[in-house]
């Protein structure tokens, strides 16, 4: 019976990846959708999320008020904005809700506050929830490991509409690479260039981010030696891969003790 299955909340659920996120969860045999949350003052708020999206409708009315929404619910996934993200960590351990966050832009002092919920909650976080990507992270620590030596750029393209930069991606790209070459991405961590630099820093990692139309999400990791170069690349032409993760990392969350866990976990990477 639908009533039995884990009820998830879609929060920013009129956004880009809101909506695809409700359309994967509504064909989702194993999942319910429990609620849709969205800022206060959003004009969807009071109408049924399918309809508000111009479809059938779902039977779930989207409202402002996280633990309205979260009543019923043993997920919450969350694409939304930092700010936003934060207040959910807590609300969501409170519900005991499993917390899936694909938001990206986080600082450091976010990633700590979701530390501290992580500890009696499960919360599955990753800058991106496909399933290329993360086998791309786990090629780009290889590859950076053995070419020792060779320059690292992480080169990545997205849609006019991103507010953030790097790319969640392309951060995690680079964790991998410096965490490959035994180094702290902190340290070696250039973002993009522009003026009188200097030649290239060896042993740094590179960022550069375009903005354009409606990418969807690619990501290039260049490994360059003497003569010779490895270029990893990783391009995104549906969001739907995003949302397909998502609701992988929800459902596999259900069996979970707390903990702040990855994709790679998720998909025992
Ligand atoms: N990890 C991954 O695989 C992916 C991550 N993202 C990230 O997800 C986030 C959202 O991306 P998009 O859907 O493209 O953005 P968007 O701007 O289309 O959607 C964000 C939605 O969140 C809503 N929102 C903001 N504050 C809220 C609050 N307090 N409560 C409820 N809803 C709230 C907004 O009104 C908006 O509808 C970004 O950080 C993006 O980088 C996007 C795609 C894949
Ligand atoms: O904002 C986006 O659209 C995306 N954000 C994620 C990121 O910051 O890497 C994932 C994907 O590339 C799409």
């Amino acid at each position: 019976m639908a009533g039995d299955l884990p009820g998830i909340v879609v929060a920013g659920a009129s956004g880009r990846m809101g909506r695809m996120l409700l359309q994967v969860l509504s064909e989702e045999p194993n999942l319910r959708i429990a609620g849709a949350l969205e800022r206060p003052g959003h004009d969807w708020i009071g109408s049924d999320a399918g309809e508000a999206m111009g479809g059938a409708p779902l039977g779930v009315t989207v409202t402002d008020d996280p633990l309205e929404a979260m009543a019923s619910a043993q997920g919450v996934i969350d694409f939304t904005a930092p700010a936003a993200t934060i207040e959910m960590a807590d609300l969501a351990a409170q519900a005991r809700a499993v917390h899936v966050i694909g938001t990206t832009g986080l600082s450091a002092e976010d990633i700590a506050r979701i530390d501290a919920a992580a500890r009696h909650a499960v919360i599955v976080r990753a800058g991106n929830m496909s399933l290329g990507v993360n086998l791309l992270v786990q090629l780009a620590k290889q590859a950076a490991a053995s070419l020792e030596g060779w320059d690292v750029e992480i080169v990545e393209a997205h849609h006019h509409h991103k507010v953030d930069a790097p790319s969640g991606t392309a951060l995690m790209l680079g964790e991998a690479a410096a965490e490959g070459r035994g180094q702290d991405l902190e340290k070696v961590y250039r973002a993009a260039r522009d003026g009188i630099t200097g030649p290239r820093e060896a042993g740094t990692i590179g960022f550069s981010a375009i903005r354009a139309g409606d990418i969807v999400g690619e990501h290039d990791v260049i490994l360059a030696g003497q003569g010779e170069r490895v270029v990893l690349r990783h391009v995104a032409t549906d969001r739907a891969i995003f949302a397909r993760g998502a609701v992988r990392a929800a459902l596999w969350g259900q069996s979970q003790g707390p903990g702040h866990y990855s994709m790679a976990d998720v998909l025992g990477l």
